[in-house]
């Protein structure tokens, strides 16, 4: 199953930079790791913004949950989501 996701990340103003580099520094290696495995198709930084715009392949929404909760930066960002079907009209047929 596809999902679009819109993470926006808030760090708290008073979080010490070193503390802040180590979570982003997990934070990276495991959206590369799920990246690998082909669970994170798309990743798109949104310009201008500490946001991003992700494409997740996921079996399930209880696996989508699992993947998005243990993100490092979870308890700091506002995450949106929204399932995803083929489109009609799209050319692409690996669009599933
Ligand atoms: O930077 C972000 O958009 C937040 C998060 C998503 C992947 C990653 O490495 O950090």
């Amino acid at each position: 199953m596809l999902f679009k996701v819109e993470m926006k990340v808030n760090l708290p103003h008073g979080m010490p930079a070193e503390v802040a580099a180590e979570i982003k520094a997990r934070e990276k290696a495991y959206a590369q790791e799920l990246q690998n495995q082909g669970k994170w198709r798309h990743l798109w930084r949104v310009a201008g913004s500490y946001a991003n715009v992700s494409i997740f392949d996921v079996a399930d929404n209880t696996e989508l949950q699992e993947l998005i909760s243990a993100l490092p930066l979870f308890p700091y960002m506002d995450i949106s989501v929204a399932p995803l079907c083929r489109h009609p009209s799209s050319i692409h047929e690996d669009d599933s």
